[in-house]
């Protein structure tokens, strides 16, 4: 199979779809990989190696996305639609929930598009989004931690705390991967960290795993206004797979909290937890004050970090996608279910119920079609 890897053009965003360890695995196995010039190179992955790791390396994008299949890191944005033609498998994020316009561009284009975020193991767990999850739960919390401090709009906390002053409050929203490591970071810190979730099993479980160094509090929105009311820094990490994110953080909650205070909507990719996150941020320009209250809602964190995010992102999309290049999607996917479930749009219909129901679509079952093509 010939396989494309363009370069990321979304803002700030240097990772990269393969390192040159994942092209030999895919050279190695057979196939054609077709690297946009300079994809690695903000990294320090070069041509070069990707040349010697087996990849033809092109001009331009448009050349790689004739590829049968691209591998990517983020959701295409709308000049690379023009790109999609019938039958290309798109690997990547996709995050459809909150995306129309882009989901309506795979459908009509009748493109595969199998998303990083929702490929899902039966005990539930997302094994391409977890290593992204641990990378922006970490920043999370350092990114919180500069936003608190007076030259950058904060209101001069520092969250460790001193002898003598008591340390700042972490509220985090959400308890699984991301919430996991950002409570890692808060605890790191000194923090006086709450953690909110749905699921009791988690909470015992995070109880267990931070042996007292959390207050863990079921999520109803009654314990998330007095935790976000208390807190210096909020982080949204809330996740229901595949779905828009729900708007747990009222506005009235966040008119409540101090001013300089901080707010990190790690799940704004999804949408956004946070009702006063009307608008997905950048690098560039990360942060936007309302109520006093300084939001942050960049939709690629981990692109800040882009070498350490780009080795444990190709760690685990490597094993799948040489799944699906080496059996092609649909052999690929009715063997290993998981990768079904990854199939969000195929052949004009949207396979994924969530993204189905946030759109309007007929839903279509992904194995009723896989059946239909074998
Ligand atoms: N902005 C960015 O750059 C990045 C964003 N993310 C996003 O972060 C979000 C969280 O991801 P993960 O931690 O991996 O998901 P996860 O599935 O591991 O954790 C989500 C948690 O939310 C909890 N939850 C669901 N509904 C809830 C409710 N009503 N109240 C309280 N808790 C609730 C679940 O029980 C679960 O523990 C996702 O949207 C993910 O895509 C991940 C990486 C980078
Ligand atoms: C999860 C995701 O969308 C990201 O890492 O950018």
């Amino acid at each position: 199979m010939i396989i494309g890897v363009p370069k990321e053009i979304k803002n700030n965003e240097y990772r990269v779809g393969m390192t040159p360890g994942s092209v030999h695995s895919y050279a190695a196995a057979g196939h054609e990989v077709w690297v946009e010039t300079l994809a690695g190179q903000g990294i320090g992955f070069t041509d070069e190696d990707y040349a010697q790791a087996g990849a033809k390396i092109v001009g331009s994008a448009a050349e790689v996305w004739t590829a049968e299949m691209v591998v990517k890191v983020k959701e295409p944005i709308p000049s690379e639609y023009g790109y999609f033609h019938a039958g290309l498998i798109l690997y990547t994020y996709l995050h459809l929930a909150p995306e129309a316009e882009l989901t309506q561009a795979l459908v009509d284009n009748k493109v595969t598009a199998i998303a990083y975020e929702t490929i899902q193991l039966d005990n539930g767990s997302l094994p391409l989004l977890t290593p992204m999850s641990e990378v922006a739960g970490r920043m999370a919390v350092q990114i919180g931690a500069h936003f608190l401090e007076k030259a950058h709009g904060g209101k001069g906390i520092l969250l460790s705390g001193v002898p003598g002053v008591e340390p700042g409050k972490v509220a985090v929203i959400g308890g699984g991967i991301v919430g996991a490591n950002a409570a890692k970071m808060a605890i790191g810190l000194g923090a006086d960290l709450s953690i909110v979730d749905l699921n009791p099993d988690r909470l015992r479980q995070l109880d267990d795993q931070f042996q007292g160094r959390v207050k863990t509090i079921m999520s109803n929105p009654y314990n998330i206004a007095e935790v976000v009311r208390g807190a210096d820094l909020v982080v949204g990490a809330v996740l229901i797979p595949g779905a828009r994110a729900p708007r747990l953080v009222t506005e009235e909650m966040v008119r409540r909290m101090s001013p300089g205070s901080v707010i990190v909507d790690v799940a704004i990719d999804q949408g956004g937890s946070i009702e006063t996150i009307d608008r997905i941020t950048t690098h560039d320009d990360p942060t936007y004050v309302k109520h006093g209250v300084i939001h942050y809602a960049v939709a690629n964190m981990p692109g800040a970090v882009a070498r350490t995010s780009t080795l444990a992102l190709t760690n685990v999309t490597t094993p799948y996608g040489l799944q699906i290049a080496n059996k092609g999607y649909v052999r690929a996917a009715s063997d290993n279910h998981a990768i079904a479930k990854g199939i969000n749009v195929v052949a004009g219909h949207v396979t994924y119920q969530a993204v189905a129901e946030a759109h309007g679509y007929e839903h279509t079952d992904v194995y009723s079609f896989l059946n239909s093509r074998l």
